[in-house]
């Protein structure tokens, strides 16, 4: 995928105007339909009031009667009044469409990043420098189609204007026209350094963003204060500011140069034309009214032009900025998606690992090297191995957040890539080691397993009593409604305390979003008691043991008592099975396990 937009594809990128446009009047209809009939008054506007001004002095001038002036003089109040209305009801139209624009198009991308199906996307830093271009990009659209409204309604006035030169001097309208031409070309080439600027910048951007939020994130500020880190990070924060601030002055700085010179060039040229009309006045080839048009249709002639020239500069920029956000909304999933996938069958048989191999990059180590495994219908498995071995790989793989590098998993017989993961995930429930606490209330915090519940809060409260977590729920002040959280304490509408859980509770509760599956057919706990005190692990053990009886289990755990009555036990070791059968039988092996039993059941002992 690439991160920027190349030079020399500028047509590329131009088709992107149609698409944006399109976005654009999908999510704000009327009120560009407005704009568009807005922006074409105020085009012919300028125009009609230049020649109004011209016949009111020349009328002045040759002596004709108040009666003529009069009505001149109140057209051109009107007319002036027109003017400043459209401006304020452009403003207004604008604000309104930029909003409503922005919103379709956020919801767009995140409905794009919500479908990629895996996790590799979100690994690949390349991706996410451009999901952060995209995320800045809501505004394209809106800004394209209002830009290239203005572009039409600044040619009409401009050909109107230059016509009304082109009467007075073919010869002064064709060099102002000619003259705005380097502008034009100075300011694509520095939109085009902008953006290529922008892209280069955005992985320090995201850095800075990163120090940012750590040193205001309420989980790090522990260890930081402990450490005394805030200083270094903030250090580290201002050193990249300061790198990206380097950049953006060095092409502020070029284009103080060029846009100076640029403007030197017009006042120049504009200049010398009033000197010819004024000379060609005092040779009487030349009304007060001409000169006066002479002067406004220069002007604006010169204004409408560079008013062009910097919307196309803008429409480029934002077309290519547009052009990450058509990157990310049109990315392929990462993983394929069979065309027509199988339905996924109810567990019947098991679940079959067939000699897989798996690393996370092409240039990373194999996290797995050739694991064949079977994990039995009704049946609960443990994984058991060192930190590292593979154990919450082999995990990920199971929910189709990666395929296999090489080999294969089987669910009834159906490998897993013909299966819809959507659908795959409905049948898995699971506690992952790095479960989430959501800042929201205890009910969605369990729910959130199962969408369907927040209607149904039996299910939540059954489900939480599962877990063992009903009683620390019903008393917290207000209840399943209670925020669990500091930050977003008053968000319940209660008396904004809000609660923070501990670390063994937090863990219940992700087991309570896992049991509101109880029915799945395959329950996945990676690690689930590893923040509960024993007596809660001895009971959160036999619950789940109780819960899933006859159920189909992948149970991880460095705490080998709870895995004793799984009933088969694999040990990994450097991402291959070297052990593998029930607690008794491979203590009497004398392997791995039971070395790693004895020590712990020493450790025990020895306390
Ligand atoms: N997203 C990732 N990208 C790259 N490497 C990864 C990623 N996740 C894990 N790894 C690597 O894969 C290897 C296995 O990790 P995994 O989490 O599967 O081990 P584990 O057996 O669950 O360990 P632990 O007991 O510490 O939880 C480790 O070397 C780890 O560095």
């Amino acid at each position: 995928m690439t991160t920027d937009v190349p030079d020399g594809h500028r047509w590329r990128t131009a088709r992107g105007l149609a698409p944006a446009v399109a976005l654009a009047f999908r999510g704000a209809p009327a009120q560009l339909g407005l704009l568009s009939v807005v922006a074409l008054a105020g085009a012919v506007l300028p125009v009609a009031i230049t020649w109004l001004t011209k016949l009111v002095i020349d009328s002045v001038t040759g002596g004709s009667a108040t009666d003529a002036l009069l009505p001149l003089a109140i057209a051109l109040a009107v007319l002036g009044a027109l003017t400043a209305t459209l401006a304020q009801l452009t403003q207004y139209l604008s604000a309104e469409a930029q909003r409503r624009i922005s919103r379709a198009a956020k919801d767009r991308l995140y409905q794009a990043v919500n479908r990629f199906p895996g996790l590799g996307r979100f690994e690949d830093p390349r991706f996410l420098n451009q999901l952060r271009l995209a995320e800045a990009a809501d505004s394209a659209p809106a800004q394209l189609t209002t830009a290239t409204m203005q572009l039409v309604r600044n040619a009409i006035t401009a050909l109107g204007l230059f016509g009304s030169l082109y009467v007075i001097s073919p010869l002064i309208a064709c060099v102002v026209l000619v003259a705005a031409l380097p502008t034009l070309f100075a300011e694509l080439a520095l939109t085009q350094r902008r953006v290529n600027t922008t892209t280069r910048l955005s992985p320090d951007e995201r850095r800075e963003l990163f120090y940012q939020m750590l040193l205001s994130d309420e989980r790090a500020s522990k260890e930081i204060r402990l450490f005394g880190t805030g200083d270094f990070l903030r250090g580290r924060m201002m050193r990249t500011m300061s790198g990206i601030h380097a950049a953006r002055r060095a092409l502020d700085r070029r284009e103080l140069f060029v846009q100076s010179g640029l403007e030197l060039f017009a006042a120049a040229v504009a200049g010398t034309g009033l000197v010819w009309a004024i000379l060609a006045a005092g040779r009487g080839e030349l009304t007060a009214g001409d000169i006066a048009m002479f002067i406004a249709a220069v002007a604006g002639v010169q204004t409408a032009v560079a008013g062009i020239v910097s919307l196309l500069a803008q429409t480029n920029e934002q077309l290519m900025i547009f052009t990450h956000y058509t990157v990310v909304v049109s990315a392929p999933p990462e993983l394929p998606i069979a065309e027509h996938p199988v339905p996924t069958p109810e567990l019947r048989r098991g679940i079959v690992l067939d000699d897989v191999w798996f690393r996370y990059g092409d240039d990373l180590p194999w996290v797995l090297r050739g694991v064949s495994l079977t994990i039995p219908y009704g049946m609960a498995v443990g994984l058991v191995g060192k930190n590292g071995a593979g154990k919450s790989t082999i995990v990920k793989l199971l929910c189709r957040m990666y395929d296999p590098t090489k080999g294969r998993i089987t669910w009834d017989g159906v490998d897993l890539r013909d299966l819809d993961p959507a659908r795959l995930r409905d049948r898995i429930g699971a506690v992952f080691q790095d479960f989430m606490s959501y800042d929201l209330t205890a009910a969605e915090n369990i729910a959130l397993g199962d969408l369907t519940a927040l209607a149904d809060p039996a299910r939540i409260t059954a489900a939480a009593a599962r877990a063992d977590i009903h009683d620390v729920v019903e008393n917290l002040p207000g209840g399943y409604r209670t925020m669990l959280s500091r930050m977003f304490a008053d968000d319940d509408g209660s008396d904004g305390t809000g609660v923070v859980l501990s670390g063994g509770q937090w863990q219940r509760l992700a087991l309570a979003r896992a049991f509101l599956r109880a029915e799945a057919d395959l329950l996945i706990l990676d690690e689930p008691n590893a923040g509960l005190d024993p007596e809660a692990e001895a009971e959160s053990h036999a619950r789940i043991s109780a819960l899933r009886a006859g159920s189909t289990s992948v149970l991880i755990s460095h705490r080998l008592g709870t895995l004793r009555d799984a009933d088969l036990i694999v040990v990994l070791d450097d991402g291959a099975v070297t052990e593998a059968g029930t607690h008794t039988s491979l203590l009497a092996s004398g392997g791995t396990y039971a070395r790693l039993f004895a020590t712990q059941a020493k450790g025990y002992q020895s306390e």
